[in-house]
């Protein structure tokens, strides 16, 4: 029976606050409270052994029964704030992935951090949410950089700076594409498989197909051969360069440069191209020609080195992993905690009021909200600094999604459905349109304790903006989520699965005004996309702001969506402030030099 009601904006995203049935998640995730040091040290009487979705409890043999575990959601907030300025290291607002790797980089540093949370739970795109037996990921289920191997597994260093390891589960195809003209190509995890099913499709193609692909592989190789941290703090940049001067000179190289271009140079069948562009828009929401080469590089052959995983129990296991990590070291998180302002003193950042009227300092405040959020919500009297203008006229914000989360019946499925797949019926043109592509995934495929026995978890996604959604009444909103997300599913039905509607047994539809209200993302964005062909990452600001003591972290910041890319962006930025507190080494001469140097290159973008 389907399940979409008045009530879904509100039940979107909205968590259980009892004990989660699902073995994956063994805590008893209760939600709200204030997640505090001293609370936490009363709590650690009740000490209990955590499997922490296969690691944390392990690797660190006993740990503590997080407080959020056991405060209850109505639980009164505390209304008093720090005990005065400066009370924290840094206040990060928000915790998402990239929010929650700031944030847990600079516990681990020595740096005391309170992060302040929104909504109930951590993890923000990368949340989950559970209902009725199943546990669904709010975002991608696709997660590069979580693997074993190399220096580009930032998801899984991330977690293991503080102690946590996840049981994973190898996706054997990173996602299948169902193309116009029954074009059918499957990513393999295998690179040499990839490439023999690509070029079985476009036989007179082959060389240019190898020639690219290398080219990406050269991208990746020098990537993964750095140590990775700030690219805005010189000492590091500058001994990188020395220690390892060809691979940096091609990462400069590449910077400017998109994936477009370089594909054209080896590639000449239009349709191949197209391809190209599909593998790039997955990624980005933008053809390849206003993809950066070195965003490109990184997912299209991640997804052959350390392969496509999975973590055991859902996506949502990486952050609150991050966030009991964060608070095992001696750092704070509070939840339904909206920040509505960044509290600026003499030009400096110094703390944040909450919209309860609660007040936190610190020497240093990261917003993990989108750049829009930070400079036109949270920054409220402030003239817009001309960097941000700047990168406005550059970047835009990217549609939403319309979501579309089912359980259905096993059955519906034919044997070896892969986990994820891309759908574009008929025509390449409709590629970047609104609701023009589908992504769907079966995270069920890989781990059947999602969702009750005999049962498969569908997460269908396709762009989608919110200009679609404004001045509906409430009844005109839910009849055209039902119109629009039954037209999704037929087209899936007609394309993959016969019988797909009969076998839905739990629907919710999230439309992009879900997006801004449960991610708190300006229209919901998914992110930043070029408004032209941009040069290539040129033009991404890192993590410092024309405001002293404000850091941006996340998607809108370099390089861009992902959650590795976000989480990249977490280890940039606790590295830069962890220099600008003292925690890290730092040259005031240089670093004025470099800033101003790569505040130059942006504006070449
Ligand atoms: N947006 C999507 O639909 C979507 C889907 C799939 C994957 N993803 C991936 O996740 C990445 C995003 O990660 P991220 O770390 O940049 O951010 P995020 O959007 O995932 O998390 C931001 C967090 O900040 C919180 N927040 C925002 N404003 C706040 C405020 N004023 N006060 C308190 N809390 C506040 C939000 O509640 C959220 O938890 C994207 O790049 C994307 O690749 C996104
Ligand atoms: C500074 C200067 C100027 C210069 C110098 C030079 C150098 C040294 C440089 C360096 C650089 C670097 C290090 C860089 C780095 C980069 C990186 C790491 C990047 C990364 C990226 C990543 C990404 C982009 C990712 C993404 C992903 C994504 C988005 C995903 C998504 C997914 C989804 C949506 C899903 C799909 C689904 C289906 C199909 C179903």
């Amino acid at each position: 029976m389907s399940r979409i009601s008045h009530l879904l904006p509100i039940a979107q995203y909205g968590l259980s606050t009892s004990t989660t049935q699902n073995p994956n998640f063994p805590l008893n995730f209760s939600l709200g409270g204030v997640f505090d040091r001293r609370t936490a040290n009363r709590l650690r009487g009740c000490e209990k052994r955590l499997d922490f979705g296969g690691g944390c409890g392990r690797k660190l043999g006993f740990m503590r029964r997080s407080v959020n575990s056991v405060l209850s959601v109505d639980r009164e907030v505390e209304k008093s704030g720090g005990c005065g300025k400066e009370d924290y290291d840094a206040i990060v607002i928000g915790s998402g992935i990239g929010g929650l790797v700031a944030a847990t980089q600079l516990a681990v540093k020595g740096a005391k951090v309170l992060v302040l949370e929104k909504y109930v739970i951590p993890g923000g795109s990368s949340g989950y949410y559970e209902r009725d037996g199943y546990t669904f990921d709010v975002g991608s289920s696709v997660m590069f950089g979580f693997s074993e191997k190399g220096n580009l597994n930032l998801i899984t260093q991330a977690l293991a700076a503080v102690g946590c390891k996840m049981d994973v589960i190898p996706d054997p195809t990173t996602v299948h594409f169902h193309l116009p003209n029954n074009l059918s190509v499957r990513v393999h995890r295998e690179y040499s498989d990839f490439l023999a099913e690509l070029t079985s499709k476009f036989p007179h193609e082959k060389e240019g197909i190898l020639k690219f692909y290398s080219e990406c592989w050269k991208i990746f190789n020098a990537l993964n051969s750095l140590e990775l941290k700030s690219l805005e703090e010189p000492l590091y940049l500058f001994g990188q360069f020395f220690q390892k001067p060809l691979e940096c000179l091609t990462l400069a190289y590449y910077l400017p440069q998109n994936a477009g271009s370089i594909a054209r140079k080896y590639i000449k069948d239009p349709e191949l191209l197209s391809f190209i562009d599909a593998e790039c828009f997955i990624v980005s929401t933008v053809n390849a020609l206003q993809t950066p080469m070195i965003n490109a590089s990184m997912v299209l052959c991640d997804r052959h080195f350390g392969g496509i995983n999975y973590p055991v129990g859902g996506v949502g296991g990486i952050a609150k992993s991050l966030a009991k990590g964060l608070v095992d070291h001696g750092s704070d998180i509070l939840y339904k905690a909206n920040a509505t302002n960044i509290i600026i003193s003499e030009g400096k950042a110094v703390g944040v009021k909450l919209s309860d009227g609660r007040e936190y300092f610190a020497k240093t405040v990261v917003s993990n909200a989108t750049r829009w959020d930070t400079f036109g919500k949270l920054l409220k009297g402030q003239k817009l600094p001309k960097e941000e203008e700047n990168f406005q006229k550059v970047y835009v914000k990217a549609p939403s999604f319309l979501s579309i989360h089912m359980g259905v019946k096993s059955e519906v499925l034919p044997p070896d459905t892969d986990c994820h797949h891309f759908v574009l019926e008929n025509s390449w043109t409709s590629l970047e349109e609104p609701y023009g592509s589908i992504f769907l995934s079966i995270p069920t495929i890989l781990d059947p304790s999602l969702a009750p026995e005999g049962h498969h978890i569908l997460h269908i996604f396709t762009t989608s903006s919110m200009d679609d959604w404004k001045g509906l009444s409430r009844k005109d909103y839910d009849a055209k989520k039902e119109l629009v997300a039954d037209k999704i599913i037929k087209r899936l039905e007609q394309k993959l699965f016969p019988g797909l509607t009969s076998s839905i047994v739990f629907k919710e539809v999230g439309t992009p005004k879900t997006h801004r209200r449960y991610l708190a993302r300006d229209d919901g964005t998914y992110g930043p996309m070029p408004l032209k062909i941009p040069k290539g990452l040129l033009g991404m600001p890192f993590n410092t702001t024309a405001i002293n003591g404000l850091y941006c972290v996340g998607d809108s910041c370099f390089p861009g969506q992902g959650v590795i890319a976000v989480a990249f962006s977490g280890v940039m930025c606790a590295h830069r402030v962890a220099a600008d507190i003292g925690l890290e080494n730092k040259s005031p001469v240089l670093d004025a030099a470099l800033l101003r140097l790569l505040g130059w290159l942006r504006s070449l973008a």
